[in-house]
């Protein structure tokens, strides 16, 4: 687990970064994110040709979803790397929470192991058996998350897998749920408001999917759209997620 020691900057509503409006200053070892930022899922064959496009299409950072992408995930990610200069996020997703890594839990953590290299923070699960000794082997800023695809827990169930992840040892918390009722939502953004923390959180789902864009208004720091196929049910396009997001982000909040 990367000691960032570096405080987190609070930035104002009207700070703009590149003429992007940024709330808060996330600095995790060296890495500085303006929050909110919005992530480009990588997958696919053309995982590489996307990195290339993600910038220009209003990405902050990518992500590498080393379960998606065909061939040898490294070679992958070393091509990624080659081919944008924004922050990259290594993720290996379990089956368990919507990925497509089919090999064993040591192999998994492998890989991610490895793809860190390449990488400026890295996704993990709360729940992955591997969680542990891929912290202790990997020297980046982390992300812990958890999926649910079917639903979500209670908001007292949803705070308390939040404070594992924190004491867990997390850089960025991320939670992808979906709400069954707009009730749900106004909860999880009352959830996100008062997480001081760095916090990401999506909805998953028809009705959830605006949370995607509503939630960093709110203070959710990252949120992940797509450029090739969505990686998950109710992602945005990153162009239409950056449109999004420009408009909606306040002045001062
Ligand atoms: O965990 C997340 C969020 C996500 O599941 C989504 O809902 O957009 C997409 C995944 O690629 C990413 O790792």
């Amino acid at each position: 687990m990367v000691e960032t020691g570096e405080p987190e900057l609070e930035g104002k509503g009207d700070e703009r970064s590149g003429g992007r409006r940024s709330y808060r200053t996330l600095l995790l070892d060296g890495l500085r994110i303006e929050a909110p930022a919005v992530v480009a899922v990588l997958s696919g064959p053309a995982a590489e040709r996307d990195a290339s496009a993600a910038e220009g299409l209003g990405a902050d950072l990518v992500e590498v979803r080393l379960d998606l992408v065909p061939g040898d995930p490294i070679g992958v990610i070393r091509r990624v790397r080659e081919a944008t200069q924004l922050p990259i996020i290594a993720t290996n997703r379990i089956a368990e929470e919507g990925g497509a890594f089919r090999g064993g839990e040591g192999e998994r953590i492998q890989i991610l192991a490895e793809a860190s290299a390449w990488a400026d923070l890295v996704d993990v699960e709360l729940l992955a058996g591997g969680r542990d000794r891929l912290m202790e082997a990997v020297g980046r800023p982390l992300i812990i998350s958890y999926h649910d695809f079917g639903g979500m827990p209670s908001l007292e169930g949803t705070r308390s897998i939040l404070a594992e992840i924190f004491d867990a040892g997390a850089d960025i918390a991320k939670v992808a749920l979906t709400p069954p009722t707009l009730k749900d939502c106004l909860g999880l953004l009352q959830l996100v408001h008062e997480t001081e923390r760095p916090l990401s959180l999506m909805g998953m789902g028809d009705l959830g999917k605006h949370l995607r864009a509503v939630a960093p208004v709110y203070g959710s720091v990252l949120t992940y759209g797509h450029i090739g196929a969505a990686t998950a049910p109710g992602q945005i396009p990153v162009k239409a997620l950056r449109e999004l997001l420009d408009a909606l982000l306040a002045e001062g909040r």
